[in-house]
């Protein structure tokens, strides 16, 4: 067995930065979990504690059950690779292989074999009298993977190792580190902020967002059901138009007030007694670019109309900004706790206590442009009016905190 908890960990810096804030996490045996957020959420400071490479300011890392936080990094079995897999320069890529294995005292034939058949699962048994010097990014990193995992550890950790390689490498690697990891059944935290790694590598995803959880669950609950607009916003490969409703009511349904044009969400929809919850009061409602189409439709509340602003030809189809004169919603970050000075001039040690409270994702509203995907086949021009269908199941709805407002299932 090798599983790996987190149980309320935080992460101070010696400067007061808050990176990592009261995550719980339980990784089970052989399983594939994947950090995913913007640059700075505090993934590779997670990674770093797992590893014992930093200290836990509060809370518990738990590995096989038992706490971890006293342990040294050598005592807890685990790899990690990192973006450019650092290797011995001066040694082989056979010998590079094998150090970690003669660290460990092994047998001397049993090393031989066990690098040899190592090497041709990764593709870099060519390779083997090579110094790193003479050897592609590719397979630098291949090489590097191939020493963490050689001493089969229990736990396998992994930052963003694919973020120095050009695309096609990065492809081909990930489907190696997806097969290899899971033909070893080694439980593995993956951390990058690439939606595609995460979704194609990962079991489970785990959002990070300014140190904080966002979102956890499978790839296709990321995905269809993000918990959060932030998430939402996060896995979509174009952005995701976020506009701001008011919640009113008809006979038919709900009714999303956007300012100069309504949606209509019916009865039948089971999100429409929740959306009631907000009676007159403003929520955030997501639709995807691919849901929002030129239609002819003339059902009230079910289309947007608006004009083309501009255009972005896609090959198979294009992206056009389309003004509907309606309110859309961004995000302003948390505010992050600052190095407080003590009347000496030494910077204290912080704690939680410093950190400012946690502000939830503040709306602020800009009037702006919705984005839709139109049919490459049709004469799309600027200023073109334009009728956009809007599929009411198709919708996401989420507070004014962020969160859906309807029950998010994991
Ligand atoms: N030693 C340190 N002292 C102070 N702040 C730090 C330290 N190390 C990291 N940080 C800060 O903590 C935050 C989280 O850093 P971390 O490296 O964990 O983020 P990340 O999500 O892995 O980012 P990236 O994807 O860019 O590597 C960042 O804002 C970073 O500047």
């Amino acid at each position: 067995m090798a599983s790996v908890a987190l149980d309320a960990v935080s992460k101070i810096y010696p400067n007061g930065y808050l990176a990592v804030e009261h995550l719980d996490l339980q990784v089970a045996d052989g399983e594939f979990l994947v950090l995913l957020g913007p640059s700075g959420c505090g993934k590779s400071t997670v990674l770093r504690m797992i590893a014992g490479l930093e200290e836990v300011t509060r809370g518990t890392v738990f590995l096989n059950g038992r706490p971890a936080n006293d342990l040294m990094p050598s005592q807890r079995d685990i790899a990690m690779v990192f973006q450019n897999g650092a290797l011995y320069p001066h040694f082989s890529v056979r010998e590079n292989l094998a150090f970690p294995l003669q660290i460990a005292k092994d047998d001397h034939e049993a090393i031989r074999g066990k690098v040899v058949e190592l090497s041709r699962a990764l593709g870099i048994d060519q390779t083997l009298d090579r110094k790193p010097a003479t050897l592609s990014g590719g397979q630098r990193q291949r090489v590097a993977m191939g020493r963490a995992i050689i001493r089969q550890p229990s736990v396998f950790l992994m930052d963003e190792p694919l973020s120095s390689l050009d695309t096609a490498l990065r492809t081909e690697l990930r489907l190696e580190i997806g097969s290899m990891t899971r033909e070893l059944g080694i439980t593995t935290l993956y951390v990058t902020h690439d939606q595609v790694e995460a979704l194609t590598l990962a079991d489970r995803i785990a959002v990070l967002r300014d140190g904080v959880l966002e979102d956890l669950g499978t790839p296709g609950q990321i995905y269809d059901d993000p918990a959060t607009a932030f998430t939402a916003g996060f896995l979509g490969t174009t952005q995701l138009n976020l506009v701001v409703a008011q919640v009113q009511r008809c006979a038919d349904g709900v009714l999303l007030d956007l300012g100069n044009q309504r949606l209509l969400v019916p009865w039948a929809d089971p999100r429409a007694r929740p959306l009631l919850g907000h009676f007159q009061q403003q929520v955030m409602v997501g639709i995807r670019v691919d849901d929002l189409v030129p239609t002819d439709d003339p059902r009230p509340g079910m289309f947007l109309d608006g004009r083309v602003v501009t255009l972005e030809y896609q090959g198979s189809s294009w992206t056009a900004l389309v003004d509907a004169g309606i309110t859309t919603a961004e995000f302003v970050p948390r505010p992050r706790p600052r190095p407080r000075r003590r009347s000496g001039g030494f910077f204290r040690r912080p704690t939680l206590e410093d950190a400012a409270p946690a502000q939830e994702h503040v709306g602020i509203h800009r009037r702006s442009h919705l984005m839709a995907r139109m049919p490459s086949g049709m004469k799309w021009q600027r200023s073109t009016p334009v009728r956009l269908a809007v599929d009411p199941s198709r919708l996401l709805f989420f507070g004014a905190d962020g969160r859906r407002v309807d029950p998010v299932i994991r």
